[in-house]
């Protein structure tokens, strides 16, 4: 495979972290993408914020969207109480080939199953194929004109919500989710919370919104 940005991120980590160490995989992408090579992990600042979020909602089962490198699911998997899992969907084969190895060489592999392929086919399928009841917790990080179309496919066609599941999105400012962030805040199943912030490794402003679900009503979700 030809040497590429995302290789070379894994190259630095499995030179310089220490094995079986999330916190130091994450810490050494970090100093990487911050000093040498800048790229899309959530990073350590709104990192901070994902970590807190996680704490606090004590979630066993997790979903990413948008695996990318591995970053956020080496970070999440860190924070996991035994027996907690993340699925982390992601379409490209390069990046499920780097986020791999980057969640073995953590010693997260336990914790973590990439499932690979794009998010519109694999979340019909978590019910059935990869027996998921409800979610806990799900980390929207991928490209931006799927947050919303993968969020009225969780809540309204596959039913993956309960009342108390978590939503947290990544850049609703840069590079910015308004269709998603008009339909969650307006949409009184949802309790929405802003989360301001800066882009990773950036001076630019960013943001992340949680989005808490408050549970079926009685009238239509849409
Ligand atoms: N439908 C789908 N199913 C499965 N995998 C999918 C998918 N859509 C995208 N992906 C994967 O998710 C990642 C995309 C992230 C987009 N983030 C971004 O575009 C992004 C950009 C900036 N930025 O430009 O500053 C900053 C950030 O924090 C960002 O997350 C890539 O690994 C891509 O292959
Ligand atoms: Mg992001």
């Amino acid at each position: 495979m030809a040497e590429n940005k995302e290789k070379r991120i894994l190259n630095f980590v499995l030179q310089n972290a220490v094995r079986g160490d999330p916190q130091s995989v994450v810490d050494t992408i970090d100093t990487y993408c911050s000093q040498k090579e800048w790229a899309m992990n959530v990073g350590d600042e709104k990192g901070l914020i994902l970590d807190k979020i996680v704490e606090e909602t004590k979630p066993s089962v997790l979903l990413e969207l948008g695996t990318y490198c591995g970053y956020s699911a080496v970070r999440i998997a860190g924070l996991l109480k035994p027996g907690a899992r993340l699925l982390t969907i992601e379409f490209n084969p390069d990046f499920v080939a780097i986020a791999k190895q980057m969640i073995e060489f953590a010693g997260v592999q336990d914790k973590v199953k990439i499932l690979e392929g794009p998010s519109e086919t694999i979340i019909p399928q978590l019910k059935k194929k990869h027996e998921v009841d409800t979610l806990d917790f799900v980390f929207l990080d991928h490209w931006k004109d799927r947050y919303l179309p993968d969020t009225v496919l969780l809540l309204v066609m596959c039913g993956m919500q309960r009342k108390g599941s978590v939503l947290l999105a990544d850049n609703v400012i840069c590079p910015g989710a308004p269709e998603f962030i008009k339909y969650i805040r307006n949409n009184n199943h949802f309790k929405c919370t802003n989360f301001p912030s800066h882009l990773e490794y950036m001076k630019a402003k960013d943001a992340m919104e949680k989005a808490v679900f408050l549970g079926p009503g009685l009238e239509s979700m849409c």
